[in-house]
């Protein structure tokens, strides 16, 4: 691996100091912002204790209607963050994540709906997480809360507030961000009109979890892990090696067997010989993967979201998976990706028909489960039905 530590694990996100800021009218779109949240009282965890205050990075696409009722709220996957849409920028070296299902004329159409996304609670794209200072001015580190998926709605459910947003038109998501969509409807159904689920359960399956946990299992046992301490460690590596190899995992489930023979097969990567100790082209896909993420992510966030996975279950509490479904009194369109082997189809089947009111649909792809990144054509087009049925 070529990991530079400079810029690697813990050592970008250290830097992600956010400024307290709210929108107004007139300020800039597509810029990322802060709104501090929970500062007066913290956040109350689901699974114990308490967190504040909690900023929050954020960005805007298109006008808030006078009214308020046109604002979409758009939630991220695992790796993702406020970016959804444009250009680099310093900082963020890749476009939008969602280029082209969010924007003026596409799917999430930015000329009449104003999108709204948030780095997730735990993460290190701008909004606090494990990285961030703790009020004793030192990095959470191994200090961070055990957090939820419904604590991640708490947080941007405080963001809307902040933002004078009453109810959500739609909240729409893919992966982890598809559990927030889904525990907006159930949670806060006076708050939010229509959501829209690609790509997960009502709850994480017990394969979902064993494979989150031998991820998360690599990062713990990186020496350079330091049990979460590691971003005042004096010199030495953070945690990439270990982060490398959950990426590694992670990503052969997030595409399907299929691609993968289809675009890889058995080749050996171009000038080696697997044979004398040189890599076939998926190891060497692998590598770049790892590399890429170490390069960007923080580890303790990679843990820290993993988990909050692990524990989605939106009937916990709540007297099961179907006495909480029958909370959610809107719309849910439920997508499915049709190679998706880490959220397999039967789990978006089950929900629609234990939802009150769900449709479902459908995404063809060939690579699985990040189809939902990849095929954007079509998951811009199932958007623009479910916004506008
Ligand atoms: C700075 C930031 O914040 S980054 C953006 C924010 N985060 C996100 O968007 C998270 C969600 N995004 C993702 O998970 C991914 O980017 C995805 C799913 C959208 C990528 O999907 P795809 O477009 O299908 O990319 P794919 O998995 O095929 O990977 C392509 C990369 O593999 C590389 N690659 C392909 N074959 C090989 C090989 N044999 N050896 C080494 N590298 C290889 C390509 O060169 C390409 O490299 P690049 O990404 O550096 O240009
Ligand atoms: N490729 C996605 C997978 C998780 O849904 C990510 O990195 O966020």
């Amino acid at each position: 691996m070529t990991t530079d530590p400079a810029d690697a694990s813990g050592d970008r996100a250290r830097g992600a100091t956010p400024a307290s800021g709210a929108w107004g009218p007139g300020d800039p779109v597509g810029r990322r912002r802060f709104a501090r949240t929970f500062d007066r009282s913290p956040l109350a965890l689901e699974a114990g204790g308490a967190l504040g205050p909690i900023d929050v990075a954020y960005e805007t696409w298109g006008e808030l209607a006078p009214d308020g009722d046109n604002a979409v709220l758009v939630c991220h996957a695992l790796t993702g963050d406020s970016h959804v849409l444009g250009p680099p920028e310093p900082g963020h070296p890749e476009p939008g994540w969602w280029d082209g299902v969010v924007g003026p004329g596409a799917g999430i159409d930015t000329d009449r709906w104003f999108v709204v996304c948030a780095n997730v609670l735990g993460g290190c794209q701008g909004t606090t997480g494990p990285a961030s200072e703790a009020p004793d001015g030192h990095p959470y580190g191994s200090r961070w809360p055990r957090t939820t998926i419904r604590d991640q709605v708490e947080v941007e459910a405080a963001l809307a507030r902040h933002l004078g947003i009453e109810a959500w038109a739609a909240v729409v998501g893919g992966s982890m961000g598809g559990m927030r969509a889904l525990e907006w409807a159930v949670t806060h159904p006076d708050r939010v009109r229509r959501a829209v689920v690609i790509g997960c359960g009502a709850q994480s399956s017990a394969e979902q979890i064993a494979l989150s946990e031998i991820q998360i299992r690599a990062i713990r046992l990186d020496p350079g892990f330091r049990g979460g301490d590691y971003y005042d460690a004096p010199a030495g590596p953070g945690p990439h090696e270990g982060l490398g190899v959950a990426r590694r995992l992670g990503q052969v489930t997030y595409r399907s067997e299929r691609e993968l023979a289809e675009r890889f097969g058995r080749a050996p990567q171009d000038g080696e010989d697997p044979l004398a100790g040189g890599r076939y082209a998926v190891e060497s896909y692998l590598d770049h993967q790892a590399d890429k993420l170490a390069r960007r992510f923080d580890a303790n966030t990679y843990v820290a979201l993993s988990e909050a996975m692990n524990h989605h279950d939106v009937g916990r509490g709540r007297g099961g998976t179907d006495a909480a479904l029958a909370r959610a009194r809107v719309p849910v369109t439920v997508v499915g990706i049709d190679s998706d082997r880490l959220y397999p189809p039967h789990q978006q089947r089950d929900l629609v028909t234990r939802l009150p009111d769900a449709e479902l649909a459908w995404i063809s792809s060939l690579v699985g489960h990040d189809g939902f990144l990849v095929e954007t054509e079509q998951v811009g087009e199932v958007l623009a039905r479910a916004l506008c049925p």
